[in-house]
């Protein structure tokens, strides 16, 4: 099956931003999660690989396409459901469907009924299909906004942050749906949650200021900090000592106690305990080093 293969690509934008800086990825069929915080170039990256927006260098190849080259090409087997996706509320589902296909091409009435059957039949929206969309959730929304993205079967779909603001029930939801998209699909999923990553993606990236700090399986990445990340619950007054004394990568609140992760690589003292490392440990140190 074909891969797609991101090659240097860089974007700096008119305010002078480095988004994309020397960004080089290798995407194969399946879950691709990418991660990374606020500002880190996610979105931009997105933009680019759908062809929304200009890269100033660098290539991006789908198996032999030449995506930067090839527009009308892409489009033809890109799925894309962006950050925000705005819908009609005054039209329903089946509606917006059925107008956003006769956009994309698909002229044949009959082919095009199909097609929306059963999109809004693998999305759970059948039965509301006659429902105004301003009616819908934002789980509602969301599946619909997949199904808009799968009307011409791609090859390669783009899911942005796509989980924001949904419920754990429905993200559930809207995770099956794009694992089963992937048996057969490149699936990019940009995302901030780290163990959406861990249980869907067998491969993914970290990017944070413009760049790719590290790729791969998730598992083996994890294996990297093995035996080196250590955790103690500490007075909250205690942080910045332990922050000046120690590499903490992360702190949180857990009843009212401070717990701190702290990666070294000799054992940091008796009242430390080695902790199993998991991939938010591996998130934070990336993000504290780079
Ligand atoms: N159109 C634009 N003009 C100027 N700067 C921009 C533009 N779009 C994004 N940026 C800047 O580029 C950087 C990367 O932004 P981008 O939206 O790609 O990040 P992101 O990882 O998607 O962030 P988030 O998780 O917050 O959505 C940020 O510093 C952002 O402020």
């Amino acid at each position: 099956m074909e891969n797609l293969i991101i090659t240097d690509l860089s974007k700096t934008y008119n305010n002078g931003v480095k988004a994309l800086h020397k960004v080089s990825l290798q995407i194969p069929v399946g879950m691709f999660g990418l991660l990374g915080p606020n500002g880190a170039g996610k979105s931009t990256l997105m933009r680019t690989i759908a062809t929304l927006q200009e890269a100033d260098s660098g290539s991006i190849q789908l198996g032999n396409l030449n995506i930067l080259e090839n527009k009308n090409e892409l489009k033809k087997v890109l799925g894309y459901l962006p950050q925000q996706f705005g819908v009609y509320p005054a039209l329903s589902a089946e509606m917006l469907l059925n107008h956003l296909a006769v956009l994309k091409g698909i002229i044949n009435r009959k082919e095009r009924k199909e097609m929306i059957q059963n999109l809004l039949d693998k999305v759970n929206l059948y039965e509301v299909r006659k429902q105004k969309l301003g009616e819908f959730s934002g789980g509602m929304k969301q599946r619909f906004g997949i199904a808009q993205a799968l009307l011409n079967n791609p090859k390669l779909l783009i899911v942005d942050e796509p989980t924001a603001g949904l419920d754990p029930v429905e993200r559930n939801r809207f995770y099956n749906l794009l694992s089963q998209v992937s048996e057969h699909t490149i699936v990019i999923l940009s995302t901030h949650i780290v163990d959406d990553v861990k249980e869907l993606c067998p491969r993914m990236a970290i990017i944070n200021k413009g760049k790719v700090i590290i790729q791969g399986n998730p598992s083996q990445i994890i294996e990297t900090l093995q035996g080196r990340v250590y955790e103690k619950t500490i007075q909250k007054n205690e942080l910045e000592q332990y922050k000046n004394e120690y590499q903490v990568i992360s702190d949180r609140l857990y009843l009212g106690n401070q717990i701190v992760h702290v990666i070294s690589d000799i054992h940091p003292g008796s009242t430390f305990k080695l902790i199993e490392a998991n991939l938010e440990d591996v998130y934070m140190s990336q993000i504290f080093n780079s």
